[in-house]
């Protein structure tokens, strides 16, 4: 089959679908890799890499979407891309369509076979594809939590982790699945006081097992919710309902209930996200402030540290984009269910329902 990896054109997203180790994968199985130049460069990976695993540099986007059978790449296209997917071609990556009713008119209009990462199924519904870049962002969370918090941009003006002397900074999760985790422990490292909700009570016993003592978890609830708003410095967004739109768990009217300076960071904004008020933002402008409550809300923040991100992201796509590339999508398909799971349009056609009742009015 031939490949192309493009170069990501969305704002400040740095990373790169493969690394030259995963298109070696490829190329060694006599398949074509058509690379578009720099596409690895930010991520720590010239193109000098990639001819040496057996690529192909290509100058433009352009020649790498004309030539290729599957175009894999990481983030969903942007209007920019649109025009350039064609009938019959794969495209294998993240498209959060439940968000986007525009990219859902588009990719229908392409007649192309869009695969997404997000919803690819793996044992016991969990989602390999999502996990890694969940486990970059749950941990950026707190970090750029952190940030946000100081006076300067804005924040309460609270240090996470206390001073001897000084309580700790208090988190609000919502959701305990894996941004939730990881987010509760890089902020339990760093002293702050951290409670987590979720709705699945089986996660919240594991949860309770796995995590230090200041980690509580609760049931999510609106009561709990308003009750714990009223007093969190930071608060991140991380609940999935797989392939829909995010709940709104955070209305706007309860913003007034927030002091001021607290810091959201939505990290559910790429299905749309979990707070009203959330809109997507980009690296270059990444927060705005309502009702003097500062709002974090960038879709993609793994792009930020792309050479964690592309070998995270890698080590998972990899069998399956080599599954696609050997097998055709159809057969591979039939033979993975998990994989059967990613595909959300096909032809012009909405196969996977979520993304149809997102949109039904
Ligand atoms: N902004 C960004 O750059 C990135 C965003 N994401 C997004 O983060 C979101 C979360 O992803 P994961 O943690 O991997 O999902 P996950 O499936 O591991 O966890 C979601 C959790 O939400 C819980 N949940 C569902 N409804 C709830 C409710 N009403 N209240 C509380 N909890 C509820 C579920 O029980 C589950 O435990 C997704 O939308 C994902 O696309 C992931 C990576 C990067
Ligand atoms: C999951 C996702 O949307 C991202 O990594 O950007
Ligand atoms: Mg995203």
């Amino acid at each position: 089959m031939i490949v192309g990896l493009p170069k990501e054109i969305k704002n400040n997203e740095n990373r790169v679908a493969l690394t030259p180790g995963g298109v070696f994968e490829l190329t060694k199985r006599n398949h074509t890799v058509y690379v578009q130049s720099d596409a690895g460069t930010n991520s720590g990976f010239p193109d000098e890499k990639y001819i040496d695993a057996g690529a192909t540099i290509l100058s433009t986007i352009e020649e790498v979407y004309a030539i290729a059978d599957m175009i894999v790449k990481v983030k969903e296209p942007i209007e920019e891309e649109y025009s350039l997917a064609k009938e019959g071609q794969i495209l294998f990556t993240y498209f959060h369509f439940a968000s986007s009713e525009k990219l859902t008119e588009a990719m229908i209009a392409s007649k192309s076979v869009c695969i997404a990462y997000e919803t690819v199924e793996g044992p016991n519904r969990s989602l390999p594809l999502l996990t890694p870049m969940s486990e970059v962002a749950g941990r950026m969370a707190i970090q750029q939590g952190a940030k946000y918090l100081e006076k300067p941009v804005q924040g309460k003006g609270i240090l996470l982790g206390g001073v001897p002397g000084v309580r700790p900074g208090k988190i609000l999760i919502l959701g305990g699945g894996v941004v939730g985790t990881q987010a509760a422990k890089m902020a339990a490292g760093m002293g702050a006081l951290v409670t987590i909700l979720d709705i699945n009570v089986d996660r919240l016993r594991y949860l309770n097992d796995i995590l230090p003592n200041n980690v509580i978890t609760e049931f999510s609830n609106e009561y709990n919710i308003r009750e714990h708003i009223k007093t969190a410095d930071l608060i991140v967004g991380g609940v999935l309902i797989p392939g829909a739109k995010a709940p709104n768990l955070i209305t706007r009217d309860m913003l007034k209930d927030m002091q001021s300076g607290t810091v959201l960071v939505d990290v559910a904004v790429d299905q749309g996200g979990c707070i009203e008020t959330t809109k997507p933002t980009t690296h270059e402008n990444p927060t705005y402030i309502i009702d003097e409550v500062v709002h974090y809300c960038v879709a993609n923040m793994p792009g930020a540290v792309p050479y964690t991100s592309t070998i995270a992201l890698t080590n998972v796509t990899l069998p399956y984009v080599l599954q696609i590339a050997n097998k055709g999508w159809e057969r591979a398909c039939d033979e993975n269910k998990g994989l059967s799971k990613g595909v959300n349009i096909v032809n012009g056609e909405i196969i996977l329902k979520e993304i149809s009742e997102a949109f039904a009015v």
